[in-house]
């Protein structure tokens, strides 16, 4: 589970900062420390931008309620395509626990990438221990790596997905995400309060009929 180069957006890196490759934080619990690898947001462009955009609407950046709006909303994209950095920490499976772990109903916020507006909603994240079990919380916080970018949702389900495999080597992973897209609510078809759901399944979740039939009945999503 240690060593690899990232894949996409995300790097792993050490204490060094090397910014690439996985530096164990210690021996056990084995923790690795998480950061994204994306370039960051260029907070004065951004501002520039938004002051532009008021214009081009019409509005006067200069009046008293808009004066500070381009900084303001420059942070808020900031912070939207910004994930936490945290340690993977993962425990021997000392007990070969081998029945699905399963965290439901992890909140989801991300932007969508045809038309930065938020999409919002639930995952739930689940996977067949292999040698080492996860911290529970880091299940959200791999949700949250990926959600915290421009997005489309298939992309994000998946990528939840390869990474918990590629990083913990468990004998399955099942991902379902359910969201509300405001660009389909506040806009365009305005279909207020449909949901798309999502999934991604890999190894005995994918392969063995009641594994993911288990999973999807846990998740309560009914397929
Ligand atoms: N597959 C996928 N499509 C998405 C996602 N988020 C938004 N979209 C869709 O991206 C599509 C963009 O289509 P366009 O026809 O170029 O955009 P548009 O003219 O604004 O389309 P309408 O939303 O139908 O008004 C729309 O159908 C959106 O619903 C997503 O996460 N996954
Ligand atoms: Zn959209």
């Amino acid at each position: 589970m240690a060593g690899e180069v990232p894949r996409g957006s995300v790097a792993l890196s050490g204490p060094q900062g090397t910014g690439e490759g996985v530096v164990p934080r210690s021996p056990s619990p084995r923790r690795l420390q998480v950061v994204h690898g994306r370039g960051g947001v260029d907070l004065a462009a951004a501002q520039r931008a938004v002051g532009d955009l008021l214009r081009a609407l019409g509005r006067n950046p200069a009046s008293e309620h808009l004066a500070d709006t381009p900084r303001r909303v420059a942070h808020a994209y900031a912070e939207m395509l910004t994930p936490r950095e945290f340690d993977l920490t993962t425990f021997p499976n000392e007990e070969g626990y081998d029945e699905l772990v399963l965290a439901r109903d992890i909140p989801v916020q991300s932007l969508c990438e045809h038309h930065l507006l938020p999409f919002q909603g639930v995952a739930h994240v689940g996977y067949l221990p292999g040698e080492r079990i996860l911290g529970l919380s880091k299940l959200a916080r791999v949700v949250e790596l990926f959600a915290r970018d421009l997005q489309v949702q298939e992309r994000l389900t998946k990528q939840v997905a390869d990474w918990l495999q590629e990083h913990l080597s468990p004998h399955g992973v099942g991902v379902v995400i359910e969201a509300e897209h405001l660009c389909m609510s506040l806009r365009g078809v305005r279909v207020a309060g449909s949901r798309t759901v999502t999934s991604s399944l890999l190894g005995a979740l994918r392969e063995d009929a009641r594994s993911r039939q288990e999973f999807f009945a846990l998740t309560g999503i009914h397929a």
